[in-house]
């Protein structure tokens, strides 16, 4: 059996928001249309036969043990009673607090990857199961296709959207979740609508309900989303801090980037409707 694989943890864009409700716990009712990009971090797992789960090299403010890529591979061991390990490389790219659901992705991979490694044959309702358990976003990851999704992100419905080319621009600020569902002045009650009219009226009637709130409680997302907006139709991404912008080609895609502002990062990827894990894996 293979001893080490090399998985992708995409990147996913929110490519609509609407918040149509609040559960009883708090938690907040969802509308949204989940697409992957051609871009992320990337996990290098390799097998241990003790049981340990190390991960390397050491996040900046995060825990080993808090670390959403430990957590799921403890909890595949604690649902399965495996007693196989891993030794764990993460490549990170995404940008934390950055919409981009990196943490959730990593945590998806880690679950996906790991069943391979430790030959589980968990099927993906188990593996979905285990990852809302670990976050509202890593669900989508594990189930790998564009989704339509309602709840808190974990009723899913496969669809297929565009695959254009973006432009994500990161502002250079950390938007923490709980900040923009506590804030008083964010929209709760959008009407809901149907899967069928959300994508009827595509990209051009697409929006985020958490916008006008991460703009005035963040300063910088407010300069990038109307830098970006200033070139091409431009949204942000969950909870921010991200935005970004749909274009035409790869060419004008390059030319936005090679305009940033130094006090901007950013980057350029294709939406993809299967997930690059899935690919990676086969499945
Ligand atoms: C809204 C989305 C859309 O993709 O934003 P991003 O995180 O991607 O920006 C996600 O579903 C976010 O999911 P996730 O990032 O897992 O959120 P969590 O860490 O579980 O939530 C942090 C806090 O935000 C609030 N929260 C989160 C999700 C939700 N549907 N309603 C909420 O009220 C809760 O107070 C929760 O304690
Ligand atoms: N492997 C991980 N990568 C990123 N963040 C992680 C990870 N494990 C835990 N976290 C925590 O999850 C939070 C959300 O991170 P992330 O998923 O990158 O952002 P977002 O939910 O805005 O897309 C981080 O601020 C961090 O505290």
């Amino acid at each position: 059996m293979t001893a080490t694989l090399n998985l992708p943890a995409p990147a996913k864009l929110n490519r609509m928001l609407h918040i149509v409700g609040r559960r009883a716990d708090g938690y907040h009712e969802l509308q949204t249309l989940f697409q992957f990009l051609d871009y992320g971090d990337t996990l290098q797992l390799t097998r241990r036969d003790d049981g340990d789960i190390t991960l390397s090299p050491a996040m900046d403010g995060i825990r080993s043990e808090e670390n959403l890529i430990v957590r799921a591979a403890r909890l595949l061991q604690a649902e399965t009673g495996c007693r196989l390990g891993a030794d764990i490389h993460l490549t990170k790219r995404l940008p934390m607090g950055g919409g981009l659901g990196g943490g959730s992705s990593d945590a998806a991979t880690t679950l996906l990857g790991l069943d391979r490694l430790w030959g589980l044959g968990l099927g993906e309702e188990r593996l979905a199961a285990m990852g809302l358990a670990l976050g509202a976003d890593v669900p989508v990851f594990v189930r790998g296709r564009s989704a339509w999704a309602e709840g808190v992100g974990e009723r899913l419905t496969p669809v297929t959207l565009d695959t254009p080319c973006f432009v994500v621009v990161h502002p250079g600020v950390a938007v923490a979740t709980a900040a923009v569902f506590g804030a008083a002045q964010l929209t709760r009650d959008t009407p809901p609508i149907t899967m069928a009219r959300a994508l009827q009226g595509g990209a051009p009637s697409w929006h985020n309900d958490c916008e006008p709130t991460v703009r005035s409680l963040c300063p910088p997302v407010a300069e990038a989303l109307d830098w970006l907006g200033r070139r091409a139709p431009t949204m942000l991404t969950g909870t921010g801090a991200c935005v970004f912008a749909r274009v035409e080609t790869d060419a004008e895609a390059k030319r936005i980037v090679a305009d940033l502002p130094s006090r901007f990062m950013a980057f350029t990827a294709r939406g993809l409707n299967l997930s690059p894990l899935h690919a990676a894996l086969g499945r």
